[in-house]
């Protein structure tokens, strides 16, 4: 299986950050033929004030977003996994991904359970959970007979989280991200590279990069697919395009029989 990850710089236009995506999963598709192209994290909407961000939110299935991913998947006969959009529910949003298969229907649907409420170093505070709520279920879904995990960004450092997607069957964990440049520098590909040695899975992360409003944040970019021994096969570099590898579950099963670690578990 192929999986593409798309490195984009999402900003406060939510039909040119559609378009974009678009245009750089036709792009991948093109160069590539991937089975599955990943988006990143908030792909439709990033800057913004908190109430430009809740006014953008989609709905499903009636989203712009939600469609367009929909459609543009059934057209390119791909799997997508489409990063995140914040999800109306209420007063608050969800921070969801969805995926399509290659006729456009979605066959999962999961929801960013850790926050963000984080002052990181440098002086830029982030406080997702005033936009955002967690969400509760841990999703896996299967892609073709591979089983795939869901997380999105700050979910990342929590291994707990990825020890359940590996408990469920996880072969491959699909990560999209909007990491900060500040800890992304030191701790991205350092814990990504973890979070795969531990769970002997592939990991695939789709991220976003450069600035994106003036109060806010540079990305940190370096979208990434590692493989279940840790090693780095893909790396999208220091710029808005995509990177491609190719993902063999049996590779992950090997190790898994070599070093069953899953059964080694003396602490619950
Ligand atoms: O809010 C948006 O516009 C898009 N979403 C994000 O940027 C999210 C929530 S603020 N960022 C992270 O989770 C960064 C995690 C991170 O960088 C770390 O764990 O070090």
């Amino acid at each position: 299986m192929k999986i593409s990850v798309v490195q984009m710089n999402s900003q406060d236009d939510k039909a040119k950050n559609i378009a974009d995506a678009s245009r750089l999963i036709r792009s991948a598709v093109e160069q590539d033929s991937p089975d599955l192209v990943v988006l990143p994290e908030t792909f439709t909407y990033m800057g913004g004030t908190v109430e430009s961000r809740r006014a953008h939110a989609e709905t499903f299935p009636d989203g712009e977003a939600y469609r367009a991913m929909s459609a543009l998947a059934a057209e390119l006969k791909v799997n997508i996994h489409a990063g995140s959009m914040a999800e109306a529910a209420g007063e608050k949003c969800y921070n969801t991904t969805i995926v399509f298969n290659r006729e456009g229907k979605e066959i999962a649907r999961y929801r960013k359970i850790h926050l963000f409420d984080v002052n990181v170093p440098g002086g830029n505070s982030y406080l997702e959970s005033d936009t955002m709520k967690r969400g509760e279920e841990v999703v896996v879904y299967d892609l073709e007979g591979v089983k795939v995990g869901c997380a999105i960004c700050y979910d990342l450092r929590f291994p707990e989280l990825f020890r359940k997607l590996r408990d469920k069957g996880a072969q491959l964990i699909v990560l999209p991200a909007a990491f900060t440049l500040q800890t992304g520098k030191d701790h991205w590909e350092q814990l990504l590279c973890a979070r795969a040695i531990e769970t002997q899975s592939y990991v695939a992360a789709s991220a976003q990069i450069f600035g994106h409003d003036e109060g806010r944040k540079l990305c940190f970019g370096h979208s990434l697919v590692i493989d279940p021994w840790g090693v780095t096969i893909a790396d999208c570099s220091d710029r808005i395009g995509h990177a491609s590898a190719t993902i063999d579950p049996d590779y992950a099963e090997q190790i898994r029989k070599a070093m069953p670690v899953a059964d080694h578990h003396v602490v619950a």
